[in-house]
């Protein structure tokens, strides 16, 4: 049976960079795209962010490649991200041959908790001083992202994983979060390195080879990839799948950029990464490395959009690519 694809755009530079990663899954696969409205425009338009309809295609489809939303993003990616059932957000941030990095030699993966911490919705403004925001962490959750990380460094013959965590002044919940984790490692013979959130975005910018995968709580890893997005090229080089039991949604970790947005300058680069992740997560594992292999080859030999120093469109490198595969 063909698979079905939800293709939602949203804002900014999700509308260049989404057709991009479509064009390419069309070329490597026989899929049925079906075409979803979310973010900024579409409140504008229909007064909701986020309309039922999309909700429901993106929950009803095998995947989803998702662009990025402006200020509605956060009324718009969670509960993309919940409609999935996602319960981790890989976050891949390696530096490629070609592309001029601060920190080369950086290949390291982000399993980020992606249902709780301060993302749990229960922020309340308690008066004219003080609002509050309620930090979710259950036992639960931790151990379930702990057995994906165990079943990750398995298949990939790594030792362990290291754990990001600030359990030093989160007691509670980083600790439990902390304690889960490891606990699951040990009962599968994992290896566990803890280091602490803060010490981490000094080491990793320092020395990034000594980190493979590191496991951390939902805004740490929000926080932290961005950070490593940084040592290898930009946001526009870093791609995310949101695993689910089933089903699962594939974006780059940027935004909008406004910035530049309406240009077609945009690097297609992290949304073709997480198109890739997309065909392997549904069980195409050739065509999955042919995409990667092709973003690796124009990485190294160009054109490159102007983030990666070139003055290449965003359609140049998606024909480039195109071309590869
Ligand atoms: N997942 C999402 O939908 C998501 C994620 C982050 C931010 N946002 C939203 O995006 C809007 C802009 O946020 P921001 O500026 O903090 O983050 P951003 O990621 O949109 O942009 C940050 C910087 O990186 C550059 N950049 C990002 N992606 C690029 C690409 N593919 N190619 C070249 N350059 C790229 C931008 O030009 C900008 O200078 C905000 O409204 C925010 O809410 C959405
Ligand atoms: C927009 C926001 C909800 C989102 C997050 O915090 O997860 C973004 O920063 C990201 O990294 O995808």
């Amino acid at each position: 049976m063909t698979d079905q694809i939800a293709v939602v755009p949203g804002d900014g530079i999700g509308q260049e960079v989404v057709p991009v990663a479509v064009d390419v899954l069309d070329a490597v696969g026989e899929f049925e795209f079906v075409h979803g409205e979310a973010g900024d425009a579409t409140k504008a338009e229909t007064g909701t962010a986020l309309p039922e309809e999309t909700y429901d295609l993106v929950a009803e489809s095998d995947a989803t490649i998702f662009g990025a939303a402006g200020e509605t993003a956060a009324d718009v990616v969670l509960p993309l991200r919940e409609a999935v059932g996602s319960f981790v957000n890989v976050r891949p941030a390696r530096a490629y041959p070609g592309v001029d990095a601060l920190r080369p030699e950086t290949d390291l993966v982000f399993l980020r908790e992606n249902t709780e911490g301060v993302y749990s919705g229960h922020e309340d403004r308690l008066s004219d001083d003080l609002s509050t925001l309620t930090r979710v962490i259950t036992t639960s959750a931790s151990e379930r992202l702990a057995e994906f990380a165990c079943e990750y460094v398995d298949e990939r013959d790594l030792d362990g994983f290291h754990v990001a965590h600030k359990a030093n002044v989160m007691r509670e919940t980083d600790g439990r979060f902390r304690d889960a984790v490891v606990a699951v490692a040990d009962e599968h013979g994992v290896e566990t390195e803890e280091v602490l959130m803060d010490a981490f975005a000094t080491h990793v910018c320092l020395d990034p080879e000594q980190f493979k995968v590191v496991v951390c709580p939902n805004l740490a890893g929000d926080v932290l990839s961005d950070l490593a997005a940084g040592l290898v090229g930009g946001l526009g080089m870093l791609p995310s799948a949101n695993v689910g039991p089933e089903n699962g949604l594939f974006e780059p970790v940027h935004g909008s950029a406004p910035d530049i947005a309406g240009e077609g300058v945009a690097n297609p680069a992290a949304t073709l990464l997480s198109a890739a992740m997309l065909l392997s997560h549904l069980g195409y594992d050739d065509e999955g490395d042919r995409v990667r292999a092709a973003v690796e080859d124009v990485l190294a030999d160009g054109p490159h959009t102007p983030d990666l120093g070139g003055d290449a469109t965003t359609e140049d490198v998606g024909d480039a690519v195109l071309d590869r595969v």
